[in-house]
């Protein structure tokens, strides 16, 4: 039925309860319908602070009234996750790493479905570590990519392994390279994503507390990953596309290069720095929620807050 979620497990509809546990919501205990039936964008990232600071921002790029500081966390009954909804728009941290985005995902997921969401837009707002690209760009993903650059999620389900595609939505990802005209101030780009179960040598960092390889197979390594279209590195992106694409939703990744791996392995710029490119997918998904709800022009240079 059009625009509504997806939820491929068949035993779901024989649950008289379904306890999100780590959401600290349920369908007895919370009227899902009432509290998130209206949702149309969901955005999603690693940091709870980032998410918080991201429904700030939105509560005043949709002029809606107060300033917006005193969302409550919905998911204050657990220290997991942290979930703020201002208008249309649902924000909500992840943690760090596939197997952390993926139960945040199901419990997620099932939220949409029992809250009977419609038409519903969902983002991953993040870090990363660019690939040949200048420090503070901005990276839409079109394909999400494993370690050996292929566009695929594995996961070990009941001893075997399941692949599962990792497609992205083309149009969504040209939509938001668009708004990017938006906000001109840095530079935004198309291109793979390449997701690893690690940060450090599982993304080839010379600097963790173990390292197998020598600095000239890193770069070997990362000038493969370059040839074969991956322009930024992080941790969540194939999960991500996989969950979100099984489930009938509009999916995108959009995250900042905190630097670029063919120069170095240490995030070095100062904190200010880092705070303030880590807003950058912030401003460029406000200007499309924005432009998406018909809220045009822009609102003047706000930022979000510096978290
Ligand atoms: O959304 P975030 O900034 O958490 O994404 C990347 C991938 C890992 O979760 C983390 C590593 O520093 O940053
Ligand atoms: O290099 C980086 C930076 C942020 N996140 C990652 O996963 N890798």
């Amino acid at each position: 039925i059009g625009g509504l979620v997806l939820i491929k497990n068949p035993h779901l509809d024989t649950m008289e309860e379904d306890i999100l546990y780590h959401l600290d919501l349920g369908t007895r205990t919370h009227n899902l319908p009432a509290m998130f039936g209206d949702i149309k964008f969901v955005c999603v990232g690693g940091s709870p602070n980032r998410m918080k600071a991201f429904a700030q921002f939105m509560h005043k790029e949709l002029g809606l009234e107060g300033s917006g500081e005193d969302l409550a966390d919905i998911c204050a009954g657990t220290d997991r996750y942290a979930m703020y909804r201002t208008g249309p728009v649902l924000s909500i941290s992840h943690g760090m790493g596939i197997p952390s985005i993926s139960i945040m995902l199901h419990e997620l997921i099932k939220l949409l479905h029992h809250a009977k969401c419609r038409d519903v837009t969902i983002i991953r707002i993040g870090t990363s570590g660019g690939l040949g690209i200048e420090a503070g760009s901005v990276v839409i993903t079109d394909t999400a990519v494993d370690a050996s650059f292929q566009p695929r999620f594995e996961q070990v389900v009941l001893g075997d392994v399941v692949v599962r595609s990792t497609d992205l939505d083309r149009d969504l990802a040209e939509e938001l390279l668009a708004c990017s005209k938006e906000v001109p101030d840095f530079p935004t780009l198309i291109g793979h994503t390449m997701c690893t179960y690690d940060f450090y040598e599982g993304q080839g960092r010379l600097d963790g507390a173990l390292c197998s390889f020598s600095s000239e197979k890193k770069l070997e390594y990362l000038k493969r990953a370059h040839e074969a279209g991956v322009r930024n590195i992080e941790m969540e992106s194939t999960a991500f596309a996989a969950m979100c694409g099984l489930c009938g939703l509009k999916a995108a990744v959009v995250c900042v290069a905190l630097l670029d791996r063919l120069e170095g392995d240490q995030i070095r710029a100062p904190r200010e720095v880092l705070r303030e490119y880590q807003q950058r997918p912030q401003r460029l998904i406000a200007a499309f929620i924005r432009r998406r709800l018909g809220l045009h022009p822009p609102a003047g240079p706000a930022l979000p807050s510096s978290n």
